[in-house]
């Protein structure tokens, strides 16, 4: 029976993985299901974490806990997206490791390469030059996770594995006006003036950064082939000091076209319009996902049909009896 500790459960990624390991353990697989939430177990509290990993003592852990947020909340709260990030990073990976967990899979995320670096990215593109200034101090937090896990790997022999992936989008995710994501953010603003019948949405910055999306369905299931793996495969297929695996579509489009094919999805019909008084950020960060598709991993679910569910969940989210839409979460 393997017990399986997957931190931050409630969020989007968290969630749609532990849907999936749910469906297994219900068609038979032998599996204990660990989770806390938030409120139950705050992962920047070393002593809650040691206690925690003590009494439960998982055999693996699945670390999709973080800070999260779009360009305007990682530029407006930088210290909140280190501090925090480094704290769950530090406690989960230590206090796994102090409690016998033999395997940890944890997230990262594309930010973490150079501004200005060929692309499609490639994996030992990391550490080669300097960051997007907008999410620096989130980058330099998700680098030490991948870091934590080579030097335990190195020391103590543990097989604590990272995963990187581009921007992803989908059911559960935080359709905050101003601190969530490219995505969901313009489901919201499109749908809004859908429904308005407004003429105008303005969309922020240039419109011409180029951004790759991925559906968390299909982050989930890359989550769990990449925990999967045998050990020597991984190990084939990755080096000691460049431990991590990009997780993406291969392929990206403008700001300006993810908001024509949003303005369609939620039958927009106006104009739209950008505000360069905003960041754009980088202007290009395609993942280089040979690694993970010669491994046998490829993504399945298109933006369209991506795009067309999330708005229908979006829209079933609408009207919590608290008068409020149940996705707008806070940062
Ligand atoms: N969304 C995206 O586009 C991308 C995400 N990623 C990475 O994927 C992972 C999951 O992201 P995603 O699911 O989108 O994020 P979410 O914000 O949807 O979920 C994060 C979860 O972590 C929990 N959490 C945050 N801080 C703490 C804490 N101190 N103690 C306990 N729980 C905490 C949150 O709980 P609560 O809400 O109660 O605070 C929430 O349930 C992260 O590592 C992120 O960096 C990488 C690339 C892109
Ligand atoms: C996953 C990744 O996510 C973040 O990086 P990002 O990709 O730059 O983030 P984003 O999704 O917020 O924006 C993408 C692009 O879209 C433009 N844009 C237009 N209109 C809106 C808009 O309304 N909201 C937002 N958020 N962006 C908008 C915006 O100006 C930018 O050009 C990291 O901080 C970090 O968290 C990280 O790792």
């Amino acid at each position: 029976m393997r017990k399986i500790y997957v931190a931050g459960h409630r969020g989007m990624v968290g969630g749609a993985i532990l849907r999936r390991l749910q469906a297994r353990k219900d068609a038979g697989e032998a599996l204990t299901l660990i989770t806390r939430t938030h409120a139950e177990l705050d992962l920047t509290s070393q002593a809650a974490v040691r206690d925690f990993m003590q009494a439960e003592k998982p055999d693996v852990v699945i670390l999709a806990a973080a800070k999260v947020g779009g360009i305007h909340a990682n530029n407006t709260y930088p210290a909140d997206f280190i501090y925090e990030n480094l704290m769950i990073e530090c406690n989960v990976i230590h206090q796994a490791f102090a409690a016998g967990v033999t395997r940890l899979l944890q997230l990262g995320s594309s930010c973490i390469y150079p501004k200005a670096v060929p692309q499609p990215m490639r994996e030992d593109a990391l550490l080669t030059g300097t960051l997007e200034a907008t999410n620096e101090p989130y980058a330099v937090a998700k680098i030490a996770g991948i870091k934590l896990c080579e030097s335990y790997n190195r020391q103590h022999g543990t097989d604590y594995r990272s995963v990187m992936p581009t921007n992803l989008y989908g059911p559960g995710d935080n359709f905050h006006p101003t601190n969530s994501h490219v995505l969901p953010a313009l489901i919201r603003r499109f749908h809004e003036a859908a429904q308005s019948g407004a003429e105008v949405v303005t969309i922020w910055g240039s419109g011409t950064p180029m951004r790759e999306f991925l559906h968390v369905d299909d982050m989930a299931e890359a989550s769990l082939f990449v925990l999967d793996l045998p050990k020597d495969v991984y190990e084939a297929n990755t080096e000691p000091m460049l431990s991590h695996i990009n997780v993406g579509t291969g392929t990206d489009l403008s700001i300006l076209d993810i908001a024509r094919m949003v303005a369609e999805v939620t039958g927009f019909k106006g104009r739209i319009e950008t505000d360069p008084t905003k960041p754009d950020g980088t202007m290009r960060k395609l993942m280089d996902v040979s690694r993970l598709a010669n491994m046998g991993w490829r993504a399945k679910i298109g933006l369209k049909e991506g795009l067309a569910g999330t708005y229908d969940w979006f829209k079933a989210e609408q009207g919590d009896i608290r008068g409020q839409a149940a996705a707008i979460r806070p940062v």
